[in-house]
């Protein structure tokens, strides 16, 4: 239990605020949840978890058991709150910045309604000086000079949400004004991560660099995957020696079909921007957003090249459509992209993920199954996009004899070469010559 029990208010039930949420009530707090999403919000009611994120179900049901978890869809219920965090999404706009209309839309609606004193922070990815900006809009739009501001990115992973929450690698408080700072370090009391307290710009300049630096990691990876097939090494070797050096460390340095998912496209694509506003172009960025296209081009090459070089009509299997294993999430998925691609060339897709149900996402012209053996009926390839573990568990053989000995593309290294040569099915890796 924490020292003192705070009611909290949490904007969103997404990814990172329904985690926040449930996870706050785990720690002690009285949490109250709000979303603009009706039909959202009357299934959180009844404990259904709209999105996978293990562990995420059990903790949302004992904070609802416990009271100290409640949903709602109106912002007026979190007038008594003492501290607000901000979880509302920031997509990517048309010109390629942070889009804040639901911060905006949201803070409209809370600026009447927020307690005296309250601490409105941040959770949201939001580009530098947002958070500052809402303390002016709050003070000279509404007279709430009262309302104390601080920015507290977060920096959870899809499929690690709860694990990820409760076990930091860091929190970090970005603000002015030490008071407010503590009151939202409070809540977090009870967990054991270093706390970093730094200016506002700083703390939200953190949260892009870090998926900036992460998308530069693994763009040089996928490059450096295509040299060592050029050059008749093996990424999985270099990897491992390069990981083994504590300055690079050994995360991160999977190739694969190209970095995608909800945060670090659209998060490096508004640090190119904010640079661009600054007055500096960071090339570096673009580059490895660009890299990271080819990398795509690579994965229709090595496709191309297995059916014979003609992709209309090809009959292409794909395993795994979300942008990693271990989550639901399709938003800018590469693998849902390549698939996009290919089925756009004239292939002929049956597709199956173990979190994507038929008919699939709207827009993707492919079967979709919910069998992984039916992929490979008639296929020439097997396209492996996504890491899902039990793609390894699959009846290998019963599949080659299913696909009349298709070759397996397996953009992530994902399954043993000798065990799919010993089912007659070829196997083509990334990033081993
Ligand atoms: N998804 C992640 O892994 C992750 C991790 C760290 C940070 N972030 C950042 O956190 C923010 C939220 O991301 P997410 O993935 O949780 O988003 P999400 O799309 O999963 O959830 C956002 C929720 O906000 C609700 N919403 C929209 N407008 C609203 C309004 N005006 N009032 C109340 N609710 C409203 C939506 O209905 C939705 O349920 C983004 O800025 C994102 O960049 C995301
Ligand atoms: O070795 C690797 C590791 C990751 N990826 C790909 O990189 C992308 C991003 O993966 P990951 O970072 O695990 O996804 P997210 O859940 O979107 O998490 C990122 O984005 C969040 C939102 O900002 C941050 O909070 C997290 O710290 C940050 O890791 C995915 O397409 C992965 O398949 C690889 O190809 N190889």
């Amino acid at each position: 239990m924490p020292s003192e029990q705070r009611a909290v208010g949490v904007v969103g039930a997404g990814y990172v605020g329904l985690t926040t949420a449930a996870c706050l009530a785990r720690l002690g707090h009285d949490v109250i949840c709000a979303d603009i999403d009706e039909s959202k919000v009357d299934k959180l009611g009844r404990a259904e978890v709209p999105i996978a994120e293990p562990g995420l179900p059990a903790l949302v049901r004992e904070g609802l058991d416990s009271s100290r978890l409640r949903f709602t869809t109106e912002l007026g219920a979190l007038a008594r709150c003492d501290v607000v965090l901000l979880c509302l999404p920031t997509p990517m706009s048309e010109q390629g910045d942070a889009d804040l209309g639901a911060v905006d839309a949201a803070l409209g609606e809370l600026a009447p309604v927020l307690a005296r004193g309250c601490v409105l922070a941040t959770k949201s990815t939001v580009p530098v000086g947002t958070t500052l900006r809402l303390r002016q809009r709050l003070s000279g739009n509404w007279g709430r000079a009262d309302v104390r501001v601080v920015s507290n990115p977060e920096f959870l992973r899809e499929g690690h949400a709860v694990t990820d929450f409760l076990h930091p690698d860091r929190i970090v408080l970005g603000t002015d004004d030490d008071a407010a700072g503590e009151a939202v370090a409070a809540l977090y009391e009870n967990l054991d991560a270093p706390v970093v307290r730094t200016g506002f710009a700083s703390a939200e300049l953190a949260k892009y660099a870090s998926n900036g630096f992460l998308a530069l990691k693994l763009s040089y990876v996928n490059e450096l995957a295509e040299l060592c097939e050029r050059l008749g090494a093996d990424i999985g070797d270099v990897g491992r020696v390069m990981g083994m050096d504590g300055r690079i460390g050994p995360a991160f340095l999977a190739p694969g079909p190209g970095w995608g998912g909800s945060c670090l496209p659209k998060d490096t694509e508004a640090l190119v921007r904010t640079s661009g506003t600054a007055g500096l172009d960071f090339r570096l960025l673009r580059e490895a957003t660009l890299t990271n296209l080819r990398q795509q081009d690579r994965v229709l090459a090595k496709v191309r090249r297995a059916v014979g070089g003609r992709l209309a009509g090809a009959r292409i299997g794909v395993l795994g459509l979300t942008f990693k294993a271990g989550t639901d999430d399709l938003r800018h998925s590469p693998a849902l992209a390549v698939a996009d691609r290919l089925a756009r060339e004239g292939a002929i897709l049956t597709a199956y993920d173990p979190k994507v149900e038929p008919p699939g996402p709207a827009g993707l012209d492919a079967q979709v199954v919910d069998d992984p053996c039916l992929v490979a009926k008639d296929a020439e390839v097997i396209l492996v996009l996504t890491e899902w573990p039990e793609f390894r568990q699959l009846d290998w053989p019963r599949l080659a004899t299913l696909s009349t000995h298709a070759t397996v593309v397996d953009t992530r290294n994902l399954l043993d070469a000798d065990a799919l040569a010993r089912a007659g099915l070829r196997h083509t890796g990334t990033g081993a010559g």
